[in-house]
């Protein structure tokens, strides 16, 4: 006869015949634990780990991730929970204690053919079902409800830090600077974003997973994979798949957390009360039980648990590999097909493919072998009860029913003492999904302090940040520094000089070197020179998403007020054009005179990349877009169980779970200004989309933007999102180069107008007219700022040219 906790809750292992299940034995203990060292800094290019990852050391991982809501601003919600969910383990193992009692009168009642005995004890287990059924079911109501909440706290949390100091970008430069490094050839397991393992000790790169390995031999191979991260791009440093890291990786590991703690709770419980029901019986089979438990424990984890683990690890990392490409596939679908790609393509996403069945071939093995091992070690328990009890039964002193209880204690007991043996396989997947958000969170901290040390993070405050020089690393002399000064309504470079990602100055392709120039209001630059020089990379340089380098680059503090719609429909007077200027190759510096051009608008800077953005969302959101997505800080969380903004995204992300509540950051203002719908209208007539709206069908109609409008079309938005925010300075990285002539003419015409200074990047001369100065790339990192005149002078002399 069997009492489960509840439906598909069963121990897995071939026990007893007589079998009282008192808890849910799903997923294990995370075992005990040597920490390794991590190097958890973003800013060194790694997350590193030491080559002896092993079970144990990931517990430590496991409750840095898990302190986060017990010990954060929701810890009493958590802690409630996690007392109710104890409290009822513990009932639920005090009433297989007094099952225990029954089945033995059951049992004793049977053998001796007593009628009445049978029928009571009958009875009892007809009250038992009666008060088990409801116990158990809620008892698993409650367990939900916990992993609903900590997984909502925990996703949130995570994707709060995602955005936070932008590190959604560093986290994929430094993914993609690591694989450009340290990129090995092509493996068994290798390909695309996400493949190879720099960090891998593995011979040929990657990590082998090929081979089914072999008892410890094939462990150790397989954790050095899993040390060097294993999985695409996740070794050395970069992070591979992040999104489903947060997605999914959190929601398993909330829910492995639990069943596996709760497992842990209720064993023990089982091994403390059963103790004593078996002691009763015989105190040889207690002192054998815990002998052979601690034999089968220390086989099971040395031989089987790191190869699963690692496995397990692999396998998610292969698994999101996978849907990545298809995700790629969809994004790019025209692309593709006008390109006739999709046979490529189909390689790809079926070499992937391969790979996830590789690694789940090779689960497969092991869990096999691990299977044997566990039903030799598991059919041997039932044995030995009785062997051990039957002697006194035949001699009459004991009675039948003793030698059930005794079995069934038996096997209470060896399930806890075994619970990382029985359960090894969820085990190994939490120490997986552990090690994966931890180097994510990892990353993420790195990011914070980054930006902590720029004195950029989220949450700041920004009026102490702007007069101040800001170091993007303290006393470095490798950065590149950033300046915001209130006092600045146009842009300054003091001896720019810019190399690539992923090696400072000394690995690093250097872009520029020692450039200086200073704008007024009223000028604009015009950035020139062959394709890959490096004119993107000056504009990243000045956002402050490329740091190596060094030199100040100075802007006006970022943009606070929301301005009145009239000053937008005033205008401003057009820049005074000209300006002084001086030639400068390599460190030379100039200053641009001129000026003019009060700013009236909402301030900052704009940036308008190369391709346009389109976020999901409706027409309204695309014009209005970055502003439009911003929440006043006063709004209500909408995710009542997430922590607040301020919080989640100006606290390091573990940091924080230490302290108690932290204290709310000083709200920060909307950046951008959010134009009504009669602006929003207006400023399509201006940017030459007048039918937009009646097209689609309205600023609310919802459509895949990216697809639905063309190339230009999404160009003219962009111009239009940056007329409707009205910044001090504005960048653009060729931002009108898929308009016809007369639009971006009219276009610019508009920016001149509205925007008092502004940088452009582009190879069109048609756009030479519509800017005072230029900065020409002359190679080998030298760079030329002259005034526009002067280039075309020059130009005209040599015959033409760029842009
Ligand atoms: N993430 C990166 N890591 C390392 N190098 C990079 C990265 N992104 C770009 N580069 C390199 O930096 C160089 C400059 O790139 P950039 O985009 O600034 O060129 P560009 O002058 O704007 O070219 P184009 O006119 O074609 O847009 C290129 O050689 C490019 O390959």
């Amino acid at each position: 006869m069997t009492v489960d906790s509840g439906p598909g809750k069963r121990t897995p292992a071939p026990h007893t015949a007589l079998q009282v299940e008192a808890s849910s034995d799903t997923p294990a203990a995370a075992p005990a634990p040597p920490p390794t060292s991590a190097a958890r800094k973003m800013g060194s290019n790694t997350v590193a780990r030491s080559g002896s990852e092993s079970l144990s050391s990931v517990l430590p991982k496991w409750w840095r991730l898990a302190k986060l809501w017990f010990v954060g601003e929701e810890r009493w919600v958590a802690r409630g929970y996690a007392v109710a969910v104890v409290g009822l383990a513990l009932g639920t193992t005090l009433f297989s204690v007094h099952i225990s009692y029954a089945q033995r009168d059951f049992s004793t009642a049977l053998s001796g053919k007593d009628v009445p005995g049978f029928y009571a004890a009958v009875w009892k287990f007809a009250i038992i079902i009666v008060i088990a059924a409801p116990l158990f079911a809620f008892n698993n109501w409650v367990e939900e409800k916990l992993v609903l909440a900590w997984r909502a706290y925990l996703t949130t949390r995570l994707t709060r830090a995602y955005f936070a100091n932008r590190a959604f970008y560093h986290i994929r430069q430094r993914a993609d600077s690591t694989e450009a490094l340290a990129s090995p050839g092509p493996g068994p397991h290798t390909g695309g974003p996400g493949s190879g393992s720099p960090g891998s000790s593995a011979p040929g790169g990657g990590c082998s997973g090929g081979g089914s390995g072999g008892g410890p031999a094939g462990a150790s191979s397989l954790s050095a994979c899993l040390a060097g991260g294993g999985s695409g791009g996740g070794g050395g440093g970069g992070i591979d798949n992040p999104d489903q890291r947060i997605c999914d990786d959190a929601a398993a590991f909330v829910r492995s957390s639990v069943s596996l703690s709760l497992t842990v709770c209720r064993k023990v419980f089982n091994c403390v009360a059963f103790a004593g029901v078996l002691w009763g019986v015989s105190a040889h089979l207690v002192v054998f039980l815990f002998g052979y438990a601690t034999a089968g424990t220390l086989v099971t984890t040395w031989v089987f648990g790191r190869v699963m683990t690692t496995l397990c690890y692999r396998q998610l990392a292969r698994e999101a590999d996978l849907r990545f490409s298809l995700v790629r596939v969809r994004e790019n679908a025209e692309s593709i097909a006008f390109y006739r790609g999709e046979s490529g393509e189909r390689l790809r996403v079926l070499s992937r493919l391969a790979a996830v069945l590789g690694v789940t071939a090779e689960r497969i093995r092991w869990a096999a072998l691990y299977d044997l091992w566990l039903n030799v070690y598991g059919y041997a328990t039932i044995l030995v009860p009785s062997l051990l009890t039957a002697p006194r039964y035949f001699s009459g002193a004991i009675e039948f029913g003793v030698i059930s209880q005794a079995s069934f204690a038996f096997s209470r007991i060896d399930a806890a003492l075994s619970v990382i043996i029985n359960n090894l396989g969820a085990l190994s997947g939490l120490a997986a999904e552990t090690e994966r958000l931890d180097s994510l969170v990892a990353a993420m901290e790195g990011r914070q302090a980054e930006a902590e040390a720029e004195g950029e993070a989220d949450g700041g405050d920004p009026s102490a940040a702007s007069a101040l020089l800001l170091l993007s690393r303290a006393g470095g002399t490798d950065r590149i520094r950033r300046r915001r000064d209130p006092s600045v309504r146009g842009l300054g470079l003091q001896g720019l000089t810019l190399a690539t990602p992923g090696g400072q100055l000394g690995g690093g392709r250097l872009l520029a070197e020692g450039v200086s120039l200073s704008l007024e209001p009223g000028q604009s630059l015009l950035i020139v020179g062959p394709s890959g020089c490096g004119k993107s990379s000056l504009l990243r340089a000045i956002a402050g998403l490329w740091t190596e380098g060094a030199g100040t680059v100075t802007l006006p503090a970022p943009g606070w007020g929301v301005q009145a719609e009239e000053q937008q429909a005033q205008g401003r007077d057009g820049p005074e054009r000209g300006g002084s200027g001086g030639g400068s190759k390599g460190g030379a510096s100039i200053s641009g005179g001129g000026g003019g051009g009060g700013s009236s608008g909402g301030g900052g800077v704009f940036f308008l990349p190369q391709k346009a953005f389109m976020p999901l969302g409706d027409l309204r959101t695309q014009l209005t877009f970055p502003s439009g997505l911003q929440a006043p800080p006063e709004d209500p969380d909408p995710a009542s169980s997430a922590p607040g903004p301020s919080d989640a995204e100006s606290a390091p992300l573990l940091g924080s779970a230490s302290a108690p509540s932290p204290a709310p950051a000083p709200s920060a203002p909307r950046p951008l200004r959010c134009p009504s719908d009669g602006a929003l209208l207006g400023l399509l007539e201006d940017c030459c989309l007048p039918d937009l709206v009646s097209r689609v069908g309205g600023l609310d109609v919802e459509l895949d933007w990216g697809s639905v409008l063309s190339v230009g079309e999404q160009q003219r938005v962009a111009v239009l999102r940056l007329l409707a925010a009205q910044p001090d300075v504005a960048f653009l990285d060729e931002a009108t180069s898929a308009l016809d002539g007369p639009t971006e003419s009219r276009l610019y015409g508009l920016i001149r107008k509205r925007v008092p200074c502004f940088v452009s990047v582009g190879h069109r001369l048609a756009l030479l007219q519509h800017h005072t100065h230029v900065l020409e790339a002359l190679g080998g990192g030298a760079w030329r700022f002259g005034t526009a005149a002067e280039y075309q002078r020059r130009n005209a002399g040599a015959g033409g040219g760029h842009p």
